[in-house]
Order: C-alpha cells, then sequence, then structure tokens
C-alpha cells in the first residue's frame, strides 16, 4: 500500500514536472521573445542560426496570411467569405489526427462514427435552438481558445475575445448580417451587444498585452483582420494565424512532420469532400444556410469537448 502511494506520488512528480518543461518550452516556442531570450541566441550562434530563421519565417507567416486575406477583402465579399471558409478548412487539420499518450494517429473507424454521431447532435441541437446552440458554440469557442495558447492568461484571453467579438465590435451591422443569415433570423439585439462586449474586452485586454510584449505578430494579424476584414474571412484569418497554425506547428515539433501527416490526410481529406458537398448542395438549394452551418458547428464541438483537460 505504502509503496504503491509512493509509485503514484513519483509518478504524479514526474508527470508534474513533464507538463512543467512541456509548459515552458511552449510558452518559449510561442510567446514573444525577450530582448534577453534573444541575446542568449546569440550567444549560441550556430545552433541558434538555424532556430532564428524558423523564428523568422514563424513571426512572418501571420503576415502573409494577412495579405493574402487584405487581396481577397479587396477582391469583394464572396471571395473574402470563400477564402475564409477555406482558411477554417486548412485550420481543421490540426483537430484531424487522434493524438494521445505522447503518439498521432488517425482516428479509427469506431472513434470517427462516435465523432459524427456526436457532431450530428450538436448540429441537431443547433437546428432546434438555434440561438442557445450559436451561443453554446461561441462560449465554447472562446474557452477554446483562450486555452490554446498556453501563453499567460492575459495573452490567450486576449486573443479569444478578439476572434468571437472583435468583429461584432468593430463592423457590427455586417457582423450582425452574418449572424442573421447563419441563424435563419435576426438575433436579439441585446445578444449581439452581449457579443460585441466581448469584442471590446478582447480588443482591451489585446491593447493592455501588446503594451507588455509589442512583438506578437498572432495576436496584432487578429486586431487588424477582425478591424479590416469581413467577419467570416477575419475570423478564418486568425484562427489560422492565433490558434490552427501554431498547433499544427506544435505537433510537428512533438511527432515530426510525417506522422502528422499520416495522421490527419483522411480525416481532412473526408472534411474537404463534406464542405465541398455541402457548399453544392446549399449552392443548388437542396440544403439551407441554417443547417449547412449547423453541421459545420456540429463537426466542431466533439473535438473542443474531446480536448484533454490538463493542456
Ligand atoms: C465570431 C464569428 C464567427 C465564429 C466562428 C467561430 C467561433 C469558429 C470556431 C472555430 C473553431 C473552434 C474551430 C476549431 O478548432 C463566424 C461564424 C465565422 C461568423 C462571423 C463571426
Amino acid at each position: 500500500m505504502v509503496s504503491s502511494c509512493r509509485d503514484t506520488s513519483c509518478v504524479a512528480v514526474r508527470w508534474k514536472a513533464t507538463r512543467l518543461r512541456q509548459r515552458r518550452s511552449r510558452s518559449a516556442r510561442w510567446a514573444p521573445r525577450s530582448p534577453r531570450s534573444a541575446a542568449t541566441d546569440m550567444a549560441a550562434a550556430p545552433a541558434a542560426n538555424e532556430g532564428r530563421s524558423a523564428h523568422g519565417v514563424r513571426a512572418a507567416l501571420p503576415f502573409v496570411v494577412l495579405a493574402v486575406a487584405g487581396v481577397a477583402q479587396l477582391s469583394g465579399t464572396s471571395i473574402a467569405v470563400v477564402l475564409g471558409l477555406i482558411f477554417f478548412l486548412i485550420g481543421t487539420a490540426h483537430g484531424a489526427g487522434d493524438e494521445q499518450d505522447g503518439t498521432i494517429r488517425p482516428f479509427g473507424i469506431w472513434q470517427a462514427a462516435a465523432y459524427i454521431v456526436a457532431g450530428l447532435a450538436v448540429a441537431a441541437v443547433f437546428v432546434m435552438l438555434p440561438l442557445a446552440g450559436l451561443t453554446l458554440f461561441l462560449g465554447l469557442s472562446l474557452w477554446h481558445f483562450a486555452r490554446s495558447l498556453h501563453g499567460d492568461w492575459l495573452r490567450g484571453w486576449a486573443y479569444a475575445a478578439l476572434v468571437i467579438g472583435g468583429s461584432m465590435a468593430l463592423r457590427f451591422e455586417e457582423t450582425a448580417a452574418v449572424f442573421a443569415a447563419i441563424l435563419g433570423f435576426a438575433p436579439p439585439d441585446i445578444w449581439l451587444y452581449g457579443v460585441a462586449t466581448i469584442g471590446l474586452a478582447g480588443l482591451a485586454l489585446a491593447a493592455a498585452q501588446l503594451l507588455r510584449q509589442p512583438r506578437d505578430p498572432a495576436l496584432i494579424v487578429s486586431a487588424l483582420a477582425v478591424a479590416f476584414l469581413h467577419p467570416v474571412l477575419a475570423v478564418g484569418t486568425a484562427f489560422l494565424v492565433g490558434h490552427a497554425l501554431p498547433l499544427q506547428a506544435e505537433q510537428a515539433e512533438r511527432h515530426g512532420c510525417d506522422a502528422v501527416l499520416r495522421a490527419q490526410w483522411i480525416t481532412s481529406a473526408l472534411a474537404l469532400a463534406g464542405t465541398v458537398a455541402l457548399a453544392l448542395a446549399w449552392n443548388a438549394g437542396f440544403v439551407p444556410l441554417t443547417v449547412v452551418a449547423a453541421l459545420a458547428f456540429g463537426m466542431t464541438v466533439p473535438h473542443m469537448l474531446a480536448e484533454r483537460l490538463e493542456r
């Protein structure tokens, strides 16, 4: 009994130490660099050169994505919305593999079936109670985005609140029209103001965070996106640069690119096929937009709920 307790506490201590190491390396990787860490890098010159160029690419990528989004925005609303959806689709890959216990592999057939059943159940709730379903989806996404940055509290919630409410706060009419199209009716003003308030809080938190640490490409690009882009493109851009790509880069570092590709390609290909089929069905007038949105939200929710609690 005593020895099993000792074993347990030993495992617990080792687990905590591993978590601490992971957390430190994650925040070091994704938190913007301090001048001191830049100086340390220079001292370790040759090995650091490679790291620095990788860091440069990562710092530039959000701005490249924003530039592409800017071109789409200037090309008209339909192109902007389609690119936003493409960004969402590219971003879904980060949740398309089964990452557990230090490995990543494709979902098994039963896991995939369970995922789809759960997704369809959520979609059904959304169809029956659209406003409650959308509120739940936005709330879950807020929580999911805030936790995913692994950085400090302020950075995580600044990013999450910007993504969820930034467009509503800064482009009120346009965003209200998107929500009305998704729901099939105009949401009550009080609801819209509630979402806008989250966005205002996000802007204030982002300003505080950027004053503390100005070199933060993902946060800067997310703020610019919600200010200047169509809401669907804005959220797609912020989702890609601040959530999906960083998580996928972490997966690649943990497991290697090959393993990540092998684990994610089938589900990603299926998601792509499903999205194209849905888009065609909607375009031909077979499926209303509310049902398309319900399915899109429904298929996203299980991956947020299945998130391991220690992450
Ligand atoms: C705010 C907002 C939106 C919210 C999108 C969200 C919240 C997407 C969440 C995606 C997730 C959680 C992906 C999984 O990793 C819409 C519908 C584009 C319409 C425009 C305004």
